[in-house]
């Protein structure tokens, strides 16, 4: 097996005490890239583990390289500063006395090498924060204040951006466009980041891969379709499993995008046109068949083979589907309908997908 070159890798084993809390992560590594997610329920340790790779407490134990670049070996710790790392928070933790370009240029002055005017203006208008610049932070609501963290962030250039629950204290709205925001940076700027969150929608819409952790360990790394294969995910929910589906989006007319998967077409509401556009689907919104059926209202439909069965709530059965180009996708029947269907593990049938359960 070909070995991943140790610069494109965070890798290490990190260990410290925290009052009555011990992180003591076992040995890690996962790519440099894309979107890793940090997840777990709370108190398990996940800020403390971003705070550990941060730099940002003294007497961590164990050792930490980043893209072939030792911070953390023994007693030998990279201060903070030099770690290159962004970081936002939750609450956004900007000054509030001054304006918003204020907070930026103050960030700007720490950058390695500088950044000039041009450069903060440039990285205003990346985050959408441009008309903004000469506000003051207490005029702001909580998802522009997040845009001027990650503005603040980036201005920084860092190799890694550490992004702590960023989403938490925001209403739907303004945790759509953040997310979308998100996105479109990891995948513009090719900067890998690491966020922590207890939400699976939104590592389901971000991420690559999720870390998983409980009571200070890191219990597996895994990329996020395997994450969502297994029946028993903690990333489910009381709506049961999820699949995520992605593929090229094209607006075929206002508010309507057509998504290539699989060599199929399918039409869902809601989605903007994007060469890797996700969408999120339940089980419980995914009905069998054994061919196209002609008059029904659910119109997008997939060849898919089954995969497998597994146990679901009482009466029925979930059945893990496989596409042709490797995706998965889950779907609840009834035990009557799999009796009627008679379906059995390898057989192809028709997956509908029903539209409304479908989020971006
Ligand atoms: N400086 C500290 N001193 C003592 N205990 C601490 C300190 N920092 C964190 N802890 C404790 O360590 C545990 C893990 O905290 P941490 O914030 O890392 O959890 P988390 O998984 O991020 O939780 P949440 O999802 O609620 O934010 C908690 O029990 C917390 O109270």
């Amino acid at each position: 097996m070909m070995q991943e070159p140790s610069d494109a890798a965070v890798r290490g084993e990190l260990a410290v005490r925290l009052g009555a809390f011990t992180l003591n992560t076992g040995t890690f590594s996962w790519p440099l890239d894309g979107i890793t997610a940090i997840f777990g329920r709370s108190g398990c340790g996940k800020s403390t583990l971003l705070r550990a790779i941060a730099g940002l407490i003294p007497r961590v134990h164990g050792r930490l390289e980043v893209g072939g670049v030792v911070w953390l070996d023994g007693a030998r710790q990279t201060p903070p500063m030099a770690r290159n790392v962004g970081y936002v928070f939750q609450d956004a933790a900007l000054f509030p006395h001054l304006t918003v370009r204020g907070n930026l240029e103050f960030a700007a002055r720490r950058a390695p090498g500088g950044v000039d005017a041009a450069a903060v203006q440039a990285q205003a208008e990346a985050v959408g924060i441009a008309h903004l610049l000469e506000r003051r932070i207490g005029a702001l609501s909580g998802g522009e204040k997040q845009r001027v963290a990650i503005a603040r962030a980036l201005l920084s250039r860092p190799r890694l951006l550490l992004l702590d629950e960023p989403l938490a204290a925001l209403d739907w709205r303004a945790k759509d466009d953040l997310l979308e925001l998100i996105a479109e940076l990891a995948q513009s700027r090719s900067l890998p980041m690491l966020l922590v969150s207890h939400a699976p929608e939104e590592i389901e819409r971000l991420a690559q891969r999720v870390v998983f952790m409980d009571a200070g360990r890191i219990l597996r790394v895994e990329p996020l379709a395997d994450a969502l294969m297994r029946a028993d995910s903690p990333l489910f929910d009381r709506l049961g499993p999820v699949a995520v589906l992605e593929g090229q989006a094209s607006t075929l007319a206002e508010g309507l995008a057509q998504l290539h998967i699989d060599g199929s077409l399918l039409t869902f509401p809601g989605i903007a046109a994007s060469p890797r556009a996700r969408l999120r689907v339940y089980a419980r919104d995914v009905a069998l068949a054994r061919r196209v059926p002609a008059d029904i209202s659910m119109l997008n439909h997939l060849p898919a083979r089954i995969c497998s069965f597994a146990e679901s709530r009482r009466g029925h059965v979930l059945v893990r589907l496989c596409l042709a180009d490797g995706q998965g996708l889950w779907s609840e029947i009834t035990e009557t309908a799999l009796a009627a269907l008679q379906l059995r593990e390898n057989e192809t049938v028709i997956a509908l997908i029903k539209a409304a359960s479908v989020e971006r």
